[in-house]
């Protein structure tokens, strides 16, 4: 029996790293949770190991908390530590049970056997013979139940020795918009047969391989993970599918919940406190054996787990932004391999890095039979203004249209016209965009807002120039075609109204960033617009071809379901751009290849591992000083660059290009020490640092 206990005591401070040993408290093993004394302190700390000897006088914990975590999720949390260049307290944190809720308990009432006996004789005899109203026969009939607003009466019934009332645990369980939809089950295409049969033949091994499912967009993919998940559960193995943020696809959790009922739990953001503290239990308990969630979902708390998906693998919420910047996808593949459960990767745009890492299944047909839709480019290079008359003329035809516009509010920026002042955020190096239904002005990277100036403070004048649409504008503008018009963007606050409203509709447009080419299923979308198909590929970063190719790609996907004569247009003032030809001819084969020739020469993502170093600071000098520094311990690292001033801080950043496979570990421990090295230098006390390995 060993007597030590080592925990890593939760905070948040970079150069604390434990183990640190306490006395063992009764009970507790690896995954324990404790309240420990550090320092002047009471911190939260999770038991990572049990040990027999430590050279340390031991202090004792002031408490075991409820809910420990499964071992394997400590050992999670320490590679995740190690694999993102953070520390164990802030991995381990990530996985702890959510906070702020305990079991609901209510009270239970049931009948005692005399109960029971009431209940018989009451049929004989009648209520009034048994001394009882006829409220309590029926209260008495409906039990066991919980007591509720009936307690005062079921207290007169236990007085009597009829009933017994004591406390129990009760779930909060989430509403799903499904409840009660048994979506009859499709027989499988030919495709999706084989999509399966290859999914479950590894699944079966000792050793499952890793799969990428490039599926087009309306191949089924979804269903040929419910087969998957159906054949797991069967086997006794649970079931963990990850999907891009919830509230945009509810379509997914609808599915699962339709087609496994309460097994199913879902764990996000959008769930109350409550709720998701009981998701959380059941999926610990086993009374759960399917997970869906977003990101965060990939550390739920579930045991031997035969299948790990990842749909819309392509998607960009799977990268956490906080530290650690940790990669859901990369954990996703972590979990499945600590279980021996097949991971499957989904997506009709794959990342490069898949296609190169993964073995590939595919369904090249969308299961209705319907072809692609025919994509015309359209090119704005001579026809100033938002949308060019073509695209005007095909919204006058469509009965139902898509159309993308990769930016929110009203317009991009102000002028002022007298003096050219442009209204700029006070906190960071960028524009401010108007919201005129929000009468503001806004910033999009920290969220400081302001009136809508009427005159400039600097000349005095009161000629104000708007430049740019964005999507609240196109709205406006879209509605003098006579249809409605329905909008989503980050500015909505809730999808699924919206989305329902637009598959309802008969004849409709629906405007939006890039949230409308998220894997929505509508049946009779005739006509799919990009606005501004450059927008993304104008960003300085190696995804921005990625990228581009995957909006235009997944947006023209939602057109021409079922129906045959649907298009898609794309605007651009860059016809010959490889994402956008490509995604124009509906060739991911041909972009994928030339994106990895691309990436191989310039040794990008998957031929290297990229290291993001940010270094950031209030006082002038010190981020680019304290990234200098850095980059003076990194030979061969690119920087210090400087960014923009975002929220207060001025940045500069480092970036450094490691290799891949064995030598990943040494590049990742190597920039952690340069960073732990230079944070720990008076010098630049002032600056805070990130590290980003796998930066986007
Ligand atoms: N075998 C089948 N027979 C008939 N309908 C099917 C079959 N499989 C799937 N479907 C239906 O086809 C539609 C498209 O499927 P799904 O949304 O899974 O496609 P997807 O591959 O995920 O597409 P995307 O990549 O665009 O999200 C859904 O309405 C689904 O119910
Ligand atoms: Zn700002």
């Amino acid at each position: 029996m060993s007597h030590i206990v080592q925990v890593e005591p939760l905070t948040t401070a970079r150069a604390l790293r434990g183990p640190f040993d306490y006395v063992r408290p009764d009970g507790t093993d690896v995954g324990s949770l404790l309240e420990v004394p550090f320092g002047r302190q009471r911190l939260t700390a999770v038991v990572t190991g049990v040990v027999d000897h430590s050279e340390h006088r031991l202090a004792a914990p002031l408490r075991v908390l409820p809910d420990a975590l499964p071992a394997d999720l400590v050992d999670l949390g320490l590679w995740l530590a190690r694999e993102y260049a953070s520390t164990p307290a802030r991995a381990l944190s990530l996985l702890l049970p959510p906070r702020g809720a305990r079991e609901r308990v209510q009270l239970w009432a049931h009948r005692t056997p005399d109960g029971d006996a009431a209940i018989q004789a009451e049929a004989h005899l009648g209520a009034t013979e048994l001394r009882l109203t006829g409220k309590q026969g029926a209260l008495l009939q409906a039990l066991p139940r919980f007591a509720g607003p009936d307690l005062g009466a079921l207290r007169r019934l236990e007085a009597r020795g009829l009933v017994e009332i004591g406390p129990r645990g009760r779930r909060r369980a989430p509403q799903h918009t499904a409840v009660g939809i048994r979506r009859p089950q499709p027989g499988l295409t030919a495709d999706q047969q084989d999509a399966l049969d290859a999914i479950l033949a590894t699944a079966a091994t000792d050793r499952p391989e890793r799969l990428l499912l490039h599926g087009v967009t309306g191949s089924g993919k979804t269903e040929v993970y419910l087969r998957a998940a159906a054949a797991t559960l069967e086997r006794g193995r649970a079931v963990l599918i990850l999907v891009p943020e919830i509230g945009l696809t509810p379509q997914m959790i609808d599915r699962f919940v339709g087609r496994f009922g309460d097994t199913v739990a879902v764990l996000h953001s959008k769930l109350g406190a409550g709720e998701r503290y009981d998701e959380w239990r059941r999926l610990r308990s086993g009374a759960a054996r399917v997970c869906v969630g977003p990101r965060s979902a990939v550390f739920a708390p579930m045991d031997r787990l035969g299948l790990v998906v990842v749909d819309e693998e392509h998607d960009g919420s799977y990268k956490n932004e906080g530290d650690p910047r940790y990669d859901a996808r990369l954990v996703a593949e972590k979990r499945a391999l600590q279980h021996g459960a097949v991971l499957v990767c989904g997506s009709a745009t794959p990342r490069p890095e898949s296609v190169h890492a993964l073995r590939r299944v595919r369904l090249p047909r969308r299961v209705d039979g319907s072809s692609m839709p025919a994509v015309e480019i359209v090119d704005l290079r001579h026809a100033p203004g938002a949308v060019h008359p073509r695209t005007h003329e095909a919204l006058v035809d469509a009965r139902k249209a898509i159309v993308l516009l990769n930016r929110r509010g009203w317009s991009n920026f102000l002028t002022c016209r007298s003096c050219g002042r442009v209204w700029e955020c006070p906190q960071c190096d960028v524009a401010l965009v108007l919201h005129r239904s929000q009468d503001r002005v806004a910033c999009h990277h920290c969220g400081h807002a302001e009136a809508v100036p009427g005159t400039c403070p600097d000349c005095g004048s009161i000629s104000i120039a708007r430049h740019g649409a964005g999507t609240e504008r196109l709205e406006h503008d879209l509605a003098a075609l006579g249809r409605p018009v329905l909008r989503l963007d980050a500015d909505v606050r809730h999808a699924g109204p919206v989305l329902a409203a637009f598959e309802r509709a008969d004849s409709a447009i629906l405007v939006g960033t890039q949230v409308v080419a998220k894997g929505h299923d509508f049946p009779d979308v005739d006509l799919g617009v990009v606005l501004d198909a450059d927008a993304t590929l104008r960003f300085p970063d190696f995804r921005a071809e990625e990228r581009t190719f995957a909006l235009v790609t997944q947006l023209a996907g939602r057109a021409g379901r079922g129906n045959a004569g649907a298009r898609v247009l794309v605007q651009t003032i860059d016809p010959t751009a490889p994402a956008i030809a490509f995604a124009a001819r509906h060739d991911s084969d041909g972009f994928l290849r030339g994106e990895l020739e691309r990436r191989e020469a310039l040794r990008y993502p998957p031929f290297s591992t990229l290291i993001r170093i940010v270094c950031s600071s209030e006082s002038t000098g010190v981020a680019h000083a304290a990234a200098t520094a850095i980059h003076a311990r990194l030979p061969g690292a690119l920087g210090p660059a400087p960014l923009f001033r975002l929220r207060g801080r001025e940045r500069s950043q480092v970036v450094l290009k490691g290799p891949v496979g064995p030598g990943r570990r040494a590049a990742v421990e190597q920039a952690d020490a340069a960073v732990r090295e230079v944070s720990a230098d008076k010098a630049y006390k002032a600056a805070a640092f990130s590290v980003d390995v796998d930066a986007q």
